[in-house]
């Protein structure tokens, strides 16, 4: 039923409920006129084509409505369950299954992937300075850039306030620095006007990589793009350190 709504449409689907009506309460009404065995009343049949023909427009109507908002509904829950609100990347629950996900086919694989942990830059300052709303502002910015930018195999979710994390599959530190040195760029550049005012931001960046040879869970592993992170506030901010596991 999802589908045919989908596919041919609200309205084409109630004119084609309210046709079956139809017919059906003229089929019966002559069977019955048949077990009768009364001489046929025509009068009779459009009678009994008059009331679906009324009423099955818009019963339909009204159930197929809400049978697409039912829909609409469980698609958003899908969505409210993976998915941040402010920013459309994975929360944080989300995040860290498929980041665990991700370890595990690594593993399998043998292959390499980086974990990059990045912190937005005196957010209470903006949040103080501007408003929360302004905050709020260059969360979602911040979450479009995200989209924008990186790769579609690349896993990206917001696991605190202002705090992000990605999953790169496939690549080493320095294709890993890469992605941390593009990332700084572009968020830099960024200019985001709220009430006539432009807000500049900068963000800071922890990274660390898994080998297929370590046995680092992705909690100790985003635990170490973290203190990396700490490593990059402490340097000045708007740069990236890695994680002292691969110094
Ligand atoms: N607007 C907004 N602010 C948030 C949200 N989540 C967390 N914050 C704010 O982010 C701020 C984080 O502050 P701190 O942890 O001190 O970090 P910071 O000011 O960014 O400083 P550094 O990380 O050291 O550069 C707090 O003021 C939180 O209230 C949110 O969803 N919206």
């Amino acid at each position: 039923m999802r589908t045919v709504i989908y596919k041919i449409g609200r309205i084409k689907v109630v004119i084609v409920i309210s046709i079956i009506a139809v017919l059906l309460a003229v089929g019966l009404n002559y069977i019955f006129q048949s077990f009768q065995e009364v001489t046929y009343s025509y009068s009779s049949l459009i009678r009994a084509a008059v009331i679906p023909l009324i009423v099955a427009p818009i019963l339909s109507w009204y159930l197929v409505g809400l049978f697409v908002r039912v829909i609409e509904l469980e698609q958003k829950m899908t969505e409210w369950a993976l998915f941040d609100q402010l920013t459309g990347l994975l929360n944080r629950r989300a995040f860290l299954h498929r980041a665990e996900q991700e370890y595990y086919l690594a593993k399998r694989q043998e292959t390499t992937f980086g974990v990059v942990v990045l912190d937005l830059d005196h957010f209470k300052d903006i949040n103080d300075q501007y408003g929360h709303k302004a905050g709020d502002s260059i969360l979602k910015d911040f979450g479009e850039l995200v989209l924008k930018q990186i790769r579609q195999s690349d896993i990206s979710g917001r696991i605190g306030g202002e705090e992000f994390a990605f999953i790169l599959p496939n690549t080493n530190l320095v294709q890993s620095k890469v992605f941390a040195e593009k990332l700084l760029a572009v968020v830099s550049d960024r200019v985001v006007t709220i009430d006539e005012q432009a807000i500049k931001y900068t963000a800071s960046i922890g990274i660390t990589v898994s080998f297929p040879e370590n046995d680092f869970k992705i909690n100790n592993l985003i635990h170490h793009a973290d203190q990396a992170l700490y490593e990059a506030k402490s340097a000045g901010r708007n740069c990236y350190k890695v994680a002292e596991s691969l110094l």
